[in-house]
């Protein structure tokens, strides 16, 4: 745990690290000396020695103050020291997921680094308020005991016998609430999963007259969610009973001890009733050990999760980057697989794209015609072969510059909940009112704002929600034509469109493809049959290129694809 503190750079000034831990020891020890001063104290006043009791006055006092500053300066000092780490763990996990490749957000971890991003850095500086928890909980019992040894060693030595059963009963009913806990936690997040399903399925639901069935499994979710959480109720009972039991047991056996000292006449009545006061103060803190044992556990995981994405190796950028001839774009002998080394995905791949021309991209569902645009964007790094732009290989060429290079459109595109023109603006912060415009004249996206109700003004909706499949991908195309990057790598929506958004989308690609290099991967094939070059891909490797009308000629897959589409396309005229 220290060493992931360190690695996380908990330490990384370690002077206010270093007083933030001396005050709050200080602040613990003088905790426990103020137990320990009571004993002479009440000893001598519960025999009526009233003048001698004063004068344990002023040490006491001197102790209170002395823990009192050393817990303004801890207050002080911890405020200050998580405040500054939270602030340097957020710029490190800010500076860090920007260098990392883009390919490792796939499979949820975007969400991971929103998780982070939201509770997870405030979940581990909370580390930080639970040091003096804990030198609170371990210096306080262990002056109290340094005290009552000098006391009375054989007082102490009873206390001494407790603490590990104490512990070994506490580690118990720990294990016996984290168990009940762990259940109810995963009822209530599949619960909760269920709602928000629920309540999104409600369209295909009532579509398909599943109103009740779905009720049914929200149902089954809250109410097994009812059951783990009167579990849990009833399982932590019996952990938080047996704590305090052996509590109440351990402070029994010193009561025991003390009384057979008193009866015994080896210690006098006044001085017994003060040192089991102290033996009190020695045992409370265990009770306290337990809640900070879960916090730290909790703690820990968030600081695992941290490190692990801040461990994570960004793409390396290139000791002298090379500067690209032109926009053209070339696979050689690509061997590529998710995750590195694993089976392949594309193999010996050869594709080339002279500049400025545009390249369609067909094939089966899963041929690999996605990561081929990923490869070329460098969201990851080729296994054998390379990946060359106006001839350098993209390994060769700086990452700012790369991405300054190519604009991607994405099939499922994600819009912000701005309106169009702000999600056009993402493509170039730095992009004048006209410039917006234009790109979105040229986009077709002007006819968009105007069926909206509060036209360009209106929002979009979280992900772009109040458009459709071909208006947000529109958009993302206005965006691409504000970037002006001369490499597009556009992946055609797959949403079914109708005519006029189709004729719209098409309008918007020819703009695109205007003077750039533009490689489409091509869900309908209607839409690339005038493509310079179509590569259609198969299992991982270029089965065929060439255009339209070399490749229906050819009779191949290309030729068997459109005869599909023409077949599919006269079965919809059918039976309309
Ligand atoms: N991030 C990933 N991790 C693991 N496997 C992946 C990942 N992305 C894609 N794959 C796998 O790689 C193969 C090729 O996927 P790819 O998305 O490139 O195909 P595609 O031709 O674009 O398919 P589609 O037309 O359905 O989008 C598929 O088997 C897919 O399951």
């Amino acid at each position: 745990m220290i060493a992931l503190l360190h690695r996380l750079g908990l330490g990384a000034d370690p002077r206010p690290l270093a007083r933030y831990l001396v005050s709050a020891a200080v602040y613990a020890i003088s905790a426990g000396t103020a137990f320990g001063l009571l004993v002479p104290l009440l000893s001598t006043l519960l025999a009526g020695h009233t003048g001698t009791a004063a004068r344990w006055l002023l040490p006491l006092a001197g102790t209170v103050l002395v823990g009192w500053v050393a817990h303004y300066e801890q207050e002080v000092r911890v405020l200050a020291l998580a405040s500054a780490w939270r602030r340097r763990l957020y710029q490190r996990l800010g500076t860090h997921v920007v260098r990392l490749p883009l390919g490792w957000f796939d499979g949820g971890r975007a969400a991971q680094v929103e998780q982070l991003f939201g509770g997870g850095v405030e979940t581990a500086v909370r580390t930080v308020h639970l040091v003096q928890a804990l030198l609170g909980a371990l210096l306080t019992p262990a002056t109290v005991f340094l005290f009552l040894l000098c006391y009375d060693p054989r007082l102490a030595l009873t206390v001494l016998v407790t603490v590990p059963v104490v512990l070994a009963v506490f580690v118990l009913a720990r294990r016996i609430t984290d168990r009940t806990e762990a259940a109810h936690h995963a009822a209530t997040r599949q619960a909760s999963d269920r709602l928000v399903e629920f309540a999104g399925a409600q369209p295909v639901l009532r579509a398909n007259g599943r109103g009740a069935g779905g009720r049914a499994l929200l149902r089954d979710a809250l109410q097994d969610q009812y059951r783990t959480a009167r579990r849990q109720v009833f399982g932590a009972l019996p952990g938080e009973h047996l704590g305090q039991l052996a509590i109440q047991l351990a402070f029994t056996a010193v009561l025991v001890v003390g009384l057979l000292l008193a009866t015994g006449g080896r210690v006098d009545a006044p001085r017994i009733v003060a040192l089991l006061v102290l033996g009190v103060h020695f045992l409370r803190p265990f009770a306290d050990l337990a809640g900070i044992a879960g916090g730290i556990r909790a703690c820990r995981a968030a600081l695992v999760r941290l490190d692990a994405v801040l461990r994570t190796e960004p793409l390396p950028e290139p000791a002298a980057p090379r500067s690209h001839a032109d926009a053209s774009i070339e696979l050689s002998g690509v061997d590529f697989g998710y995750p590195p080394g694993s089976p392949k995905v594309l193999t010996g791949l050869d594709l080339v794209i002279p500049a400025g021309t545009t390249t369609a991209l067909v094939g089966p569902s899963g041929a690999g015609k996605t990561t081929v645009t990923k490869l070329i964007a460098r969201f990851f790094d080729v296994d054998r072969g390379a990946v060359r732009i106006g001839g350098v290989d993209v390994r060769d060429i700086a990452g700012a510059r790369l991405a300054e290079l190519v604009s991607v459109v994405f099939q499922d595109v994600h819009l912000f909940d701005g309106t169009i023109e702000d999600n056009i603006r993402v493509g170039n912060p730095d992009a004048t009112d006209e410039q917006i415009r234009q790109a979105a004249r040229r986009a077709q996206v002007e006819s968009i704002a105007a069926r909206l109700p509060g036209g360009w003004a209106s929002r979009v909706g979280a992900g772009g929600g109040l458009l459709s499949g071909g208006e947000r991908q529109r958009v993302a195309i206005a965006r691409a034509l504000v970037k002006d990057a001369p490499i597009v790598l556009l992946d055609e929506a797959t949403s079914a469109l109708d005519a006029e958004n189709e004729a719209a989308v098409h309008a918007a690609l020819a703009e695109l493809a205007r003077g750039r290099t533009l490689l489409v991967i091509a869900h309908r094939l209607d839409t690339i049959t005038g493509a310079a070059s179509i590569a259609v891909l198969d299992g991982g490797r270029l089965v065929e290129q060439g255009t339209h009308a070399e490749l229906v000629a050819a009779g191949g897959r290309y030729a068997a694809l459109w005869a599909e589409r023409e077949c599919a396309q006269g079965w919809r005229l059918a039976a309309h």
